[in-house]
């Protein structure tokens, strides 16, 4: 297991902030934690890596408790830009960095090459623009070939192009079997990011996200509707009839082909099928304002 997180409750003062946090990753995926502000994304980072106290769960990550030490090596956590130092150099803060990871000073460049920030290397942090201190976060957080990599808010000041930048960089580590956790507003790029979503709201990740996020809605139009509601109510899922007579289902109960075979046997003809991408955005919206986007 690369992750899991067990019954997770942090409160601040009075305030319950986590109120029974659970998740397991069991395989390296790219997760998106996606919530309205203060949903407790950034608490349940703080508490993973271990810079804030819980008050009652577990969290183990790659198979060790979290306050494990030597989970130092292997997991980095992009936190927003607070951490830098405005006096210090981009160079100096990875310098830094591989002086206690013990790795080559060779690294520097190859991340600095990789994130595309060779010509502000040697500025001060102070110099540097919000989108530029994103890329230094970025480098920061992968010069170590993290197994597991947390990230908060990272596409924050981003310009288009460093956002496409900065997801072929975790594609890539991605397939080099590196497995992230990415908070975001910016749901468009999550969704091209990953199809794993995970809805939080009021301190719990909400059950439905743990499966993987369902990105298709079937439309069909058939020659027999009557026929046609008759013969799919006898299987074991749900669909509705919309205002136009149209069978509208997703395919997370069942499949498509399911469908299809099924209605093909009772002899119902399917004359048209509109395939409907649900985006993060159009579950945000159902999720946390109650709406539906058209
Ligand atoms: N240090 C703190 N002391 C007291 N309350 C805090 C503290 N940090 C956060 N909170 C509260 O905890 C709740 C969750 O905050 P958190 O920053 O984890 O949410 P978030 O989902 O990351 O929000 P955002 O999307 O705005 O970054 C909020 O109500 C916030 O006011």
């Amino acid at each position: 297991m690369i992750v899991q997180v067990d019954n997770l409750t942090k409160k601040y003062k009075k305030e319950w902030v986590l109120q029974g946090v659970q998740f397991e990753i069991s395989h390296p995926q790219i997760v998106a934690l996606v919530g309205p502000n203060g949903s407790g994304k950034t608490t349940l980072f703080n508490c993973m890596t271990n810079l804030l106290s819980i008050n009652s769960g577990t969290i183990k990550l790659l198979e060790k408790d979290h306050t494990d030490t030597s989970l130092f090596y292997d997991i980095s956590y992009l936190q927003d830009n607070r951490i830098l130092y405005e006096n210090l150099t981009a160079y100096d803060h990875l310098k830094f960095i591989c002086g206690v990871m013990k790795l080559p000073d060779s690294r520097i460049i190859e991340v600095a090459e990789r994130v595309g920030m060779e010509s502000y290397l040697k500025k001060r942090v102070q110099k540097l623009s919000l989108g530029m201190k994103q890329h230094l976060l970025l480098a920061m957080a992968i010069i170590n070939s993290p197994k597991l990599l947390l990230m908060d808010e990272p596409l924050n000041g981003l310009d288009p192009s460093s956002a496409i930048n900065m997801r072929k960089i975790l594609l890539e580590l991605h397939k080099e079997g590196t497995t992230i956790i990415i908070s975001s507003h910016n749901l468009d790029e999550i969704d091209r990011l990953t199809n794993t979503i995970y809805f939080m709201k009021d301190g719990v990740i909400l059950e439905e996200s743990l499966k993987n996020y369902h990105m298709k809605q079937y439309v069909l139009n058939v020659n027999n509707l009557v026929q046609a509601k008759v013969t799919l109510e006898r299987l074991p899922f749900t669909f509705t009839v919309n205002k136009d007579d149209q069978i509208v289902f997703t395919d997370h109960e069942i499949s498509f082909q399911e469908v299809m075979t099924h209605l093909n046997q009772h002899d119902i003809l399917v004359e048209d099928i509109e395939i409907i991408r649900i985006g993060a955005e159009k579950r945000y919206l159902e999720l946390f304002e109650g709406t539906v986007s058209e």
